[in-house]
Parts: C-alpha cells; structure tokens; sequence
C-alpha cells in the first residue's frame, strides 16, 4: 500500500478537513458574511505583499520567540479564538490546547468552545491560555464568566468588539446550520441549569470596556479593530493591546483586508502597546510579512480547525510545526536573526 504522506503545508489540511467534515459543518468553519470578499481579500492580500531579503548577514541563531500581556509564547503565531471545536473533532478544544501547550504558544479559547474553559486548562496543563469574551449586556453574566476564567488560569481577557450583531452567513442559511448538534453546547455558557446563548448586542460600548477593566486585573485586549481612530480611542481606555482583524471575513463583507489595516493601526498605536493581527495567515512568509508592518505577533483561525478535523492534536501540531519552521526559514533567507528585527523595509508591494 502506498503510504499517506503527512501534509507539508498548512493548505494541504484543509482538503483533509474537507473530506472529514459533514459538508454544513466544513462551510460554517470555511465560509464568511455576504458574498466573502473579505474572506478572499485577507489571503489575497499576502500574495500581493513581496519580500525583499538582504544578504550576508551572518545572522546565526534565530529567534522567533515574543512577549505579550498574557505571557510569552515561542513563536509569534497564537491560536485565534473560533467556536465549536467538537464539531471537528471529538476531543474538541482538548486536543488543541494540547497542541498549542506543546508548540509553547497560546491558545484564545473561544467565549463558544464546546469545552469548559476549566477541563481546556486541565487538558493542558503549563499551557498559556488566554479566554475570548463577548462582552453580554447582563453585566453580572459576564463578571461571572470572567471569573471562571482567571479561576481556570487565563492571563489575559481577549474582547471581540466587531460583533455588534451577528455576521450574516449565506452558507449557513443555506444549509440551516444555526445550532450545536444534540450533546454538544458554549459549556462557557452554562449558568445553573441552562446553557445561555450568546448575545452580541449593538449597546456595547467603550462604557463596558472601562466595566471590564475594573472587574479584573487581567490584561484586556480588543480584538477586532480595523479603524486607527479606534486603536487610539483603545489606548485611551487603557486596553493591554490592539489586535487588527475582521474577524476572518466573518462579520461586516467588504472590509479590507486585515493586513492592508495594519500598517495604519500600528502608526496609531505608536508602540504603546503590542499590535496583533490575524486574518488570512496561511504561511510562514505572511507571518514575517505582517511582522515586518509592524504586528507583535500573529494569530490563525481556520489553519487550526484544518489540523483539528485532519487529525485531532496531531494535526493542530503539525500546522503549528509547520508554521513555526516556515517562519525560521523566511528569516533565514530574509537575513534577519530575530522576529524583533522585522521591518517595514523588507516589504514590497507587487
Ligand atoms: C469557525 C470560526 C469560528 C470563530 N469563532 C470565533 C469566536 O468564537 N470568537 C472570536 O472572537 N472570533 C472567532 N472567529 C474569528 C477568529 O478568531 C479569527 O479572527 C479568524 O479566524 C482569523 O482568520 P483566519 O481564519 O483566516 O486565520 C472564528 C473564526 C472561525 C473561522
Ligand atoms: C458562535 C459564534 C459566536 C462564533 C463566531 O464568532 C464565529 O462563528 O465567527
């Protein structure tokens, strides 16, 4: 028998995931709002960014490790908060906060994991888990959830403020795809006796940032910003960091892509506090790319849930690996040492 060659890029999960998936599922993680212009815009606009390496520079030993609120992490790319991991597999976000302890790198569990944010901390312990809240209009639900986070050991709170209503999604009307199978719940949700759904409420306002910051001592990040007046009204709120995105192409159709937002969020914020990005990260190369424009470190969505669906922890390992070693290698041949020695200058449109 002819033996299955692991996949050697991160895109080769995808198909695996395609093929394991119930095709509603695959298309409610694949899909995005409206007609996905923002969804192709984030990868596309990677392929338009060009690298221009410099030579003979003895760069020696690499360093792709980065220091955040929340902690440090070995390489610079997190795992992005996304819903519903048992839909991919049955160990759900067990099997990937395994694997994100293991690569030393964070994982944002999701405010809609379908493991409770207590049993993801056992599952991995010495991990460094950060926790996705949104904000709910019942003040006393959110500090309640707040506080099963800290208690879980999360270091930081990562508020997703692009979600005012909930993103319209033709492949999921179409497919009626609009609730969790039989067993399976937001087990973040829980409240007593009932499991509550998720509000995303259009009064949240720079108000409920300010709550947020006095309920806890636990750094707050906003995630979400695509605006440059924003990452500056954040900085005025006193927010840990700015993390650039359109939520994967999720939310509002035809924002730009995320990293075309970067370099003026970055001019805004004027290091004051580290900048994030995420949105369309496919390679190693756009890891650098988005690095070089500026951004702290960087985060993956749908790479992950691929690896997950592929393969369990396995595969969440391996696009991380995999991710990891494209990004020592684009140092390597960019000349730079160090992911801190990112700049824009390496960086070309084309
Ligand atoms: C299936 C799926 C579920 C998601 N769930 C959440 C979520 O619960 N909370 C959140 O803040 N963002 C969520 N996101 C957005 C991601 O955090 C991230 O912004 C996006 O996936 C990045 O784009 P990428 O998939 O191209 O890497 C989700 C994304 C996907 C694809
Ligand atoms: C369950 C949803 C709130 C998760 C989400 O943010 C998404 O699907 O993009």
């Amino acid at each position: 028998m002819t033996p299955v060659r692991a996949p050697s890029a991160v895109r080769e999960f995808e198909a695996a995931a395609r093929a394991r998936l119930l095709p509603a599922h695959y298309d409610y993680f694949a899909g995005g709002a409206g007609e996905e212009i923002t969804v192709r815009a984030n990868e596309a606009a990677f392929a338009r960014l060009a690298l221009l390496p410099r030579v003979l520079r003895g760069t020696g030993k690499l360093q792709t490790g980065v220091t955040l609120p929340g902690g440090r992490a070995a390489m610079p790319v997190l795992v992005a908060p996304t819903a519903f991991h048992r839909l991919a597999h049955p160990e759900g976000e067990r099997a990937t906060a395994r694997a994100a302890a293991a690569a030393e790198t964070v994982m944002v569990v999701s405010m809609a994991a379908t493991v409770a944010v207590e049993d993801v901390a056992a599952a991995a312990p010495g991990g460094t888990l950060w926790f996705q809240l949104y904000i709910q209009p019942d003040l006393a639900f959110t500090e309640a959830i707040v506080r099963r986070a800290e208690a879980a050991g999360c270091t930081a709170l990562v508020v997703t403020v692009d979600s005012p209503a909930r993103g319209r999604r033709d492949r999921d009307q179409h497919n009626g795809f609009d609730d969790l199978p039989d067993g399976m719940c937001c087990e973040n949700l829980r409240d007593g006796d009932r499991v509550r759904p998720i509000v995303m409420s259009p009064e949240i306002s720079w108000r409920h940032v300010d709550l947020l910051r006095r309920m806890t001592e636990l750094p707050v990040v906003l995630k979400g910003v695509t605006h440059p007046d924003d990452a500056r009204l954040a900085l005025d709120h006193g927010v840990a960091a700015v993390w650039v995105s359109n939520h994967g192409g999720r939310q509002l159709d035809t924002v730009p892509a995320a990293v075309d937002l970067l370099p003026e969020v970055v001019a805004a914020v004027g290091g004051a506090v580290p900048v994030l990005l995420d949105g369309g990260i496919r390679r190693g190369t756009d890891v650098v790319k988005a690095m070089a424009l500026g951004a702290s470190a960087v985060a993956v969505g749908r790479p992950v849930i691929w690896g997950l669906a592929a393969d369990g922890e396995r595969g969440v390992a391996r696009v991380l690996g995999l991710l990891h070693d494209e990004v020592e290698h684009a140092l390597t041949l960019l000349g730079v040492a160090s992911v801190h020695d990112l700049r824009p200058g390496l960086v070309r449109p084309c």
